[in-house]
């Protein structure tokens, strides 16, 4: 930790599955619309959690933190279990009158590879942290800065955007927002998500074959 705090109150879970990078490249090649179409148009994060930061793509594997309303002790404490490919998930139980992650988290999440953050609740900074390239979606924007006192927990389920994240699970967000790509789900979807392309596109094509004055040169 780049902190001095005492961490005692802050649970660890032992460790957990990562999906491999190359399992879910395609996932960044498509938008997050049709990943949340392909499951059913369930595990999509409710729209109060939207992108701030200039970069839109994200995937990653989740690393998950539970704090305090306010409170980021245990986000500077998740950093040290972070890997590379990983994105900040944080359940900061929607309060928005403190930011939970900023400009020096974020600096901090650049050494340890991670690649963006998802947060129920407030962000500061958000001009440098996209200056850093990081993809940070969270409820709102506060100048007001957290407190470092604990309690949290780090690597257990956790409730952001209306949906239950576990840690591994995938995250895939775009300008549109975030979905959830449960891990053991990633297959499934990576399959279902080119067949969705397909038929969307098609659908387009009768779409603009249909507009007035169209002719038919291909685009
Ligand atoms: O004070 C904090 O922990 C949040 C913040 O602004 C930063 O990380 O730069
Ligand atoms: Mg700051």
């Amino acid at each position: 930790m780049f902190i001095v705090a005492a961490t005692d109150s802050v649970f660890l879970a032992p460790s957990w599955d990562r999906v491999a990078a190359d399992e879910t490249r395609r996932l960044r090649e498509v938008p997050a619309a049709d990943v949340g179409d392909a499951l059913q148009r369930m595990t999509v994060m409710d729209g109060g959690i939207r992108l701030l930061t200039g970069r839109a793509t994200l995937v990653g594997n989740a690393l998950t933190v539970d704090v305090r309303s306010g409170d980021n002790l245990a986000v500077h404490r998740a950093l040290d279990e972070a890997r590379p490919g990983d994105v900040l998930v944080v359940n900061g139980h929607g309060d928005t009158t403190r930011a939970l992650i900023g400009g020096l988290i974020g600096e901090i999440m650049v050494n340890a590879g991670v690649v963006g953050a998802v947060v129920d609740g407030a962000v500061r900074d958000v001009q440098v942290l996209s200056e850093m390239g990081l993809a940070v979606y969270a409820r709102a924007i506060t100048p007001a800065g957290p407190f470092k006192h604990g309690p949290g927990a780090i690597g257990a389920p956790v409730a952001v955007g209306g949906l239950v994240v576990a840690a591994g699970d995938v995250l895939v967000g775009d300008a549109d927002g975030v979905v959830l790509v449960p891990r053991h789900r990633v297959k499934e979807v990576v399959d279902a998500v080119d067949v969705i392309a397909e038929k969307e596109e098609a659908l387009r094509q009768r779409i603009l074959a249909a507009r007035p004055g169209h002719t038919a040169v291909a685009r």
